[in-house]
């Protein structure tokens, strides 16, 4: 008889991360796992740490104190994990105004060891895929919003990351780039991807992320699976924790 196989660590496990900013909590014992092919949702209003928590996730941003894993390997004290195994998009995708869509690519690629032809094909599936190809060749500072967080999509996603942290995805794009969008996470995570997003549109969670999790003040609040149909659930909730806060604080 053959032996079980050993269940495979989450791809992302944080264990009590706290790190304080402007003298401040921003993220205070915050405990989550995230399995490869889920997406999960990270919600909560301005200033509840979503930005940070992703920061931290992607290696910009150290905790004060916590733990961080990457597939069961402790990321805190092998940085260059995140390189591999990640790909970020910030808030702001941050680019380089004189380098063209294309070159983006072939930096990003690059940097994370990828050449020749590898690199050629990584870069024409994603331009292909984020709808970028007529860009190929324009410069990154004459790009519309919408566009420049397609390219800041397009380069977190290259390399195939098992993790993509992604920080208010759907910001600046259409509706037909959000329904674009909504479809490429899905796809990505059946293929086994693990993403975890923030964003302030419950409808983007409730399409999207079979997983929620809502922070308030650094802490979580809350997080639980996510079944279909769920958006009126999702809201009362996220609403209830919210303005509790907001009432304590009056
Ligand atoms: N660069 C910074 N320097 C100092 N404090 C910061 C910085 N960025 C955020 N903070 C503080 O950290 C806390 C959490 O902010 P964060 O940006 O993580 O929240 P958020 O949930 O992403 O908010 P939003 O929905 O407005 O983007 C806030 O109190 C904020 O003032």
């Amino acid at each position: 008889m053959n032996a079980p196989k050993p269940a495979l660590p989450p791809v992302l496990q944080l264990e009590g991360v706290t790190r304080r900013r402007a003298g401040r909590a921003a993220v205070s014992d915050l405990t989550l796992r995230l399995e490869a092919g889920q997406v999960l949702g990270l919600l909560g209003v301005n200033g509840a740490g979503k930005s940070t928590t992703l920061a931290m996730v992607a290696g910009a941003l150290r905790p004060d104190r916590g733990a961080i894993r990457l597939q069961g390997r402790d990321f805190l004290e092998q940085p260059e994990l995140a390189r591999q195994a990640i790909g970020w998009l910030p808030e702001a995708a941050p680019l380089w105004p004189e380098l063209t869509v294309r070159e983006h690519l072939e930096a990003h690629g690059r940097l994370r060891g990828i050449a020749g032809v590898r690199l050629d094909e990584a870069r024409d599936a994603v331009l292909e895929r984020l709808e970028l190809k007529n860009l190929s060749r324009r410069l990154a500072g004459v790009l519309s919003q919408g566009q420049r967080q397609r390219l800041g999509l397009a380069c977190a996603m290259l390399h195939r990351p098992a993790l993509l942290v992604l920080d208010e995805p759907a910001n600046a794009l259409d509706p037909v780039q959000v329904v674009a969008l909504r479809a490429l996470l899905r796809e990505l995570a059946d293929a086994g991807t693990a993403v975890i997003l923030s964003t302030h549109q419950l409808t983007e969670v409730t399409a999207v992320c079979d997983r929620v999790a809502i922070l308030h003040e650094g802490a979580l609040r809350h997080d639980a699976p996510l079944p279909a149909d769920q958006h009126a659930a999702l809201e009362k909730n996220f609403f209830d924790i919210a303005m509790a806060g907001r009432a304590q604080a009056a």
